[in-house]
C-alpha cells in the first residue's frame, strides 16, 4: 500500500485528494492542522506526530523534520544501502508528497509585521518538497491544488503517478522553492528583514522569480514568441484589469499600453494620453466645456490624428459618452481607463477592433533593467517630479502663470518621451513631440513641424540641455515664449543669452530625463 504524505497551509482540494487516494488503496499520513482536515471528511489519516513519536514542536517550526519523514522521501528503494537503513530505523518508503507552503511571497505574507513575517518562512515544507523533488525517480511531489486531478487521475489510469508526470512535477517544485527563497531575499532587501536596516536601492544579487501569466499571439514580430511573466505569487494592475471584449491583447499593446498608463498617471487633472510606438503622440489636460475628458482626448488626438491612427489611449478619468464619439471614430488598438459609463462602454464595444480596459493605477517595481549580453544593466526607475519648488528660472524674463501650468505639463511629457526628446505644448495641450533623434535639432524640427504654427506663444521642453544656441533659436522660430530644460551645459550662458535675446522664459530643472 503506497503511503502519501499531507502537509499544506492552502487546504483547498486536499481531504477530496486524500479521499481519491484513500479509493485508491492509499494509506495517508498527514500533519495536525492538514490531518485534521482530512479526518474531518471521514478519510483515516495518521498524524505525522504518531508516525515520527515527536508532536509538533516550537510553536510549528518543527513538525515534519524527523528522519522518519525525510528517510521516508528519500530513500532510493534500489539501493541496498538504504533498504538496509530503513529497516534498521524503521523508515517506511513514502511515494507522494502533497505541500504547500506558508505564503511569504504572496501581498498577504507581506502585511504581517516584521516579527511574524519571519514566522512566514517556510522551513519544514521546502525541506519536503526539495527531497521529493530530488527522489522523483521514486516519489512525486504537489505544490500545486490544481495538481491534483493530475495525480488522481495517473493513479486510475497507471496503477501509479508515471515518471513523466514525476519529472513535471519536480521541475515545478524546484521553481517553487526558487520562487520562494527569491520572495524571501527581496523582503530582506525591501526594509533589512527588521525594518531597521536602510534597504540598499541596487543589492548585490537580486532575485528574479517569474511566472508566464498568458501567452501571447507573437512577440515584438510574428516569427517572435511571446508572452507576459508576473513576478510569482504576485499580482498587478495587468492581472486585475477588465478587457471588456475585443481581440486579445498582443505583446506591442501591452508595452504601448504600460506607456500610455503610466503617463496619464503624472497628471491629478483630467488627461488623455495617445501612444504609438511606447511614444506619446498626443497629451493633454481637459480645460474647457463641461466634459473635462472628452476635452482631453479631442486635444491630445488632435496634437498629431496621423499618428494616432492605430494608438493606444488612456485617460485618468471615467470615460462619457462625449468623448466615445469622437474616439469611436478613430481607429485605436487599446482604450484604457479607470472606469467608463454604460453608454460610453456599449459605443465602443461596437468598434470590434477596439480593445477596451478597466484598469487601476500602475505601480513601480524598484528595478529598471535593460537585457544586455550575459545579464542586464540595472537602475532604479526615474522618478519623474513635477513640483517646480526646486526648480530655476535662469533668464530675465519670468513665466507668466499659464506659461508655468505648460512648462510642468510640457516637463511630464518630455520625460515620458524617447531621447533626444522635445516637446512643444501651448494651454496643456502637446502639440509637437519630436522623439527618438541621434540630435536635438532634429528632436525640435520636428516638434516644430508637427506643431504647424499652433505651438505659437507657447512653451518647449527639452530631456537634456541644449549644447548649443541653435536649438533655442529653433524653438524662438516657432514662436515658444518659455522653455524648460535640466541645464547644465558647459555653454549654458551662451543658451540662456540666447533665450534672453528672444526675450524667452527659461526653466532649470537640474534634472534630465534621458530615455533609451
Ligand atoms: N516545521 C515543519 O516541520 C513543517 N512541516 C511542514 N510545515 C508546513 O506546515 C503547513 C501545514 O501545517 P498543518 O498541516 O499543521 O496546517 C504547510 O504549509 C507545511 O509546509 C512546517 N512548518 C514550517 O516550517
Amino acid at each position: 500500500m503506497p503511503t502519501a504524505l499531507l502537509s499544506v497551509y492552502d487546504k483547498t482540494g486536499v481531504a477530496e485528494l486524500a479521499a481519491s487516494l484513500h479509493d485508491l488503496g492509499w494509506s495517508l499520513v498527514s500533519s495536525g492542522g492538514t490531518a485534521r482536515a482530512i479526518a474531518e471528511q471521514g478519510v483515516p489519516v495518521t498524524d505525522v506526530a504518531d508516525l515520527t513519536g515527536v508532536p509538533a514542536i516550537l510553536d510549528h517550526r518543527v513538525v515534519t523534520l524527523h528522519p522518519k519523514v525525510h528517510g521516508g522521501i528519500l530513500a532510493d528503494p534500489t539501493s541496498e544501502s538504504h533498504r538496509a537503513d530503513m529497516a534498521e530505523y524503521g523508515i517506511e518508503p513514502i511515494s507522494l508528497v502533497v505541500a504547500n507552503l506558508y505564503p511569504f511571497g504572496s501581498d498577504t505574507a507581506f502585511e504581517h509585521g516584521s516579527g511574524s513575517a519571519v514566522e512566514m518562512i517556510d522551513i519544514g515544507g521546502p525541506a519536503m518538497v526539495r527531497a521529493a523533488a530530488k527522489n522523483h525517480a521514486h516519489v512525486a511531489i504537489v505544490v500545486d491544488p490544481s495538481d491534483y486531478d493530475t495525480v488522481v487521475a495517473d493513479v486510475r489510469e497507471h496503477g501509479e503517478i508515471t515518471l513523466a508526470t514525476r519529472r513535471r512535477l519536480a521541475r515545478d517544485a524546484f521553481a517553487h522553492t526558487a520562487a520562494y527563497d527569491a520572495a524571501i531575499v527581496t523582503w530582506f532587501d525591501s526594509d533589512g528583514g527588521d525594518g531597521a536596516t536602510d534597504p540598499e536601492p541596487l543589492p548585490s544579487t537580486i532575485h528574479l522569480a517569474l511566472e508566464r501569466a498568458e501567452v501571447l499571439r507573437y512577440g515584438e514580430n510574428p516569427h517572435q514568441q511571446g508572452a507576459r511573466y508576473r513576478f510569482s505569487g504576485a499580482t498587478s494592475w495587468w492581472d486585475t484589469m477588465t478587457q471588456h471584449g475585443g481581440k486579445a491583447l498582443s505583446y506591442l499593446n501591452l508595452y504601448d499600453t504600460e506607456a500610455a498608463w503610466r503617463l496619464v498617471h503624472r497628471y491629478d487633472d483630467p488627461a488623455c494620453v495617445v501612444v504609438k510606438h511606447a511614444n506619446p503622440c498626443g497629451v493633454a489636460i481637459g480645460t474647457t466645456g463641461d466634459d473635462l475628458i472628452a476635452d482631453a482626448y479631442v486635444k491630445a488626438n488632435a496634437c498629431d490624428p496621423v499618428s494616432a491612427f492605430g494608438g493606444i489611449v488612456a485617460v485618468n478619468r471615467t470615460v462619457t459618452q462625449a468623448m466615445a464619439e469622437p474616439l469611436s471614430s478613430v481607429f485605436t488598438e487599446v482604450v484604457v481607463a479607470p472606469g467608463f459609463d454604460g453608454d460610453a462602454l456599449e459605443t465602443l464595444l461596437a468598434k470590434k477592433n477596439m480593445r477596451v480596459i478597466t484598469a487601476e493605477a500602475p505601480d513601480e517595481w524598484p528595478f529598471d533593467l535593460k537585457p544586455l549580453d550575459g545579464g542586464f544593466i540595472v537602475q532604479q526607475p526615474d522618478p519623474v517630479s513635477l513640483d517646480r519648488s526646486t526648480w530655476q528660472v535662469v533668464t530675465e524674463t519670468q513665466p507668466t502663470d499659464e506659461q508655468w501650468d505648460d512648462l510642468v505639463f510640457a516637463w511630464g511629457v518630455c520625460a515620458a518621451v524617447t531621447s533626444n526628446a522635445i516637446v512643444y505644448a501651448k494651454d496643456r495641450q502637446a502639440f509637437g513631440i519630436g522623439a527618438g533623434q541621434q540630435n536635438r535639432l532634429d528632436s525640435a524640427r520636428i516638434a516644430a513641424d508637427r506643431s504647424d504654427g499652433r505651438a505659437e506663444g507657447g512653451v518647449c521642453a527639452s530631456d537634456a540641455f541644449f549644447p548649443f544656441r541653435d536649438g533655442l533659436d529653433a524653438a524662438a522660430g516657432a514662436g515658444i515664449r518659455a522653455v524648460i530644460q535640466p541645464g547644465g551645459s558647459v555653454r549654458d550662458d551662451e543658451v540662456i543669452a540666447a533665450a534672453n535675446e528672444h526675450g524667452i522664459a527659461m526653466v532649470f530643472t537640474g534634472e534630465r530625463h534621458f530615455r533609451h
